[in-house]
């Protein structure tokens, strides 16, 4: 008679007091070029290994996420002595900005480390094999060239962004209500070229230690530290931090005025106002309650300003309970929002393809992790880079590319944006420089 293969195990310890796993810092556990991460302020989760792996793209890419997540879990056997959000099984995603081009990824690792409130677990799926760590490899040198879109191009881009957005401007009325597009994000990259390998784990060290305030990720070769949370889900609470209108450090100007000068920015508080209202209406059939601050504040990092809004909700209990409303559900229905796509989001998603000249492939795109319940956190994949060469240890150096834009309102200014853009790819660009 034929036996049926016994499930793979899922199992979540706590890490004892006496492991010196407990107390290390979480990206310095990390054994080789090809780490998961999701790490805020030390706490959070880092992965290795690849248990099972989803490749997947086009406009319903979440759907299949969510599905092919959901029938996994329901496949394994878990002991979770832990029982915290991010432990038992975990799954680390990265999603293409676009409905195409572009690839979606979910990877289970076969073994995740987490940090939450002083407690420090570990999971492993299966039999993970153990080797030792390698040592973290420096890229050396680091030459930048132009990528697909050069900074002079999206100059263009941006100009003729604002002269269709502005008055006497067509609005590119191409939505199905024929409303007009009134704000959309233009972004394009830049090339790094290193003399040495590229290790995944030197980015992310380095993005970690000068934005410590920021969620350092990694999932399949795209780095990065954002600011911006698209969405988290513990249980019924849902929470969003939503950035949108930006300045950056100038000779002479202190801190203070420049937050003073963005909060009475009528163009960056427009720019702010249809990111906030983008998420808020997409997430209202899903909640019972959902507070939406009346006013921005200013959240200051070391290369720029942003004004910033915290969403926070409740689910409704059916939407929570039935799966409605798990995370990468809710992430189809809020991707994108106005702070990476525009208003309204299909007319403006259309404008970007005219204009921008160039596959943004997961930088924009929503990335994090998700547990079998449906609950996790899912930053915008912004001040990142795709590797997309790493090169061969004692051989070839890496290849990698930048990304950054911002959003466009008819009271744009093209040289403006361009430096903008250039504030926001620096903590990469710091970070491969070695200014950890
Ligand atoms: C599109 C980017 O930033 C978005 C997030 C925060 C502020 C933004 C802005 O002010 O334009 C953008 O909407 C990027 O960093 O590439």
């Amino acid at each position: 008679m034929a036996t049926s293969p016994s499930p793979l195990t899922v199992r979540t310890v706590a890490i004892p007091e006496d492991d010196p796993r407990r107390t290390a810092a979480l990206l310095e556990l990390l054994p080789d070029r090809s780490p998961v991460s999701w790490v805020r302020g030390g706490e959070g989760l880092v992965g290795w290994g690849c248990a099972a792996r989803l490749d997947t793209s086009g406009p319903e890419r979440f759907a299949a996420a969510d599905a092919w997540w959901h029938s996994w879990c329901e496949r394994v056997e878990v002991h979770d002595e832990v029982r915290l959000p991010g432990t038992g099984p975990v799954a680390f995603t990265s999603f293409a900005f676009a409905d195409r081009p572009g690839d979606s990824v979910v990877v289970v690792p076969e073994v995740v480390v987490g940090s939450r409130d002083g407690v420090r677990w570990i999971t492993t799926v299966g039999q993970p094999s153990t080797a030792p760590r390698l040592p973290v490899g420096e890229p050396g040198a680091v030459r930048y060239d132009a990528g697909a879109v050069s900074p002079e191009r999206y100059r263009r881009s941006v100009a003729e962004a604002v002269r269709i957005l502005g008055p006497g401007g067509s609005g590119h009325a191409i939505g199905s209500d024929g409303e007009a597009v009134r704000k959309v994000v233009l972004a394009h990259d830049l090339l790094a070229t290193t003399a040495e390998p590229l290790d995944a784990r030197y980015l992310l060290g380095n993005l970690a230690a000068r934005y410590p305030g920021c969620w350092s990720f990694a999932v399949d070769g795209l780095v990065g530290a954002t600011p911006e949370l698209l969405l988290e889900r513990t249980g019924r609470r849902i929470r969003s931090r939503v950035l949108a209108g930006t300045t950056w450090p100038r000779p002479g100007v202190s801190a203070d005025e420049l937050a003073s000068t963005l909060l009475g920015s009528a163009k960056d508080l427009s720019e702010h106002a249809f990111a906030t209202e983008s998420l808020a209406a997409e997430l209202r059939p899903f909640c019972g309650e959902l507070a939406v601050p009346e006013r921005p504040e200013v959240l200051r990092l070391r290369n720029v300003l942003h004004l910033a809004s915290h969403i926070t909700g409740e689910l409704h209990e059916h939407a929570a309970s039935n799966g409605v409303a798990a995370l990468l559900r809710l992430a189809a229905a809020v991707h994108p929002s106005a702070a990476v796509g525009g208003t309204p989001t299909p007319a403006a998603v259309s404008l970007i393809g005219r204009l921008e000249g160039m596959d943004r492939g997961r930088y924009s795109g929503p990335v994090g992790w998700v547990d079998d319940a449906g609950n996790g956190e899912l930053g915008i994949a912004l001040r990142c880079a795709q590797i997309e060469d790493g090169g061969s240890p004692g051989g070839a150096g890496g290849r990698a590319r930048l990304f950054a834009g911002g959003g466009i309102v008819a009271g744009s200014d093209p040289d403006l944006e361009v430096a903008e853009a250039a504030a926001k790819m620096l903590p990469v660009r710091e970070a491969l420089d070695g200014l950890g």
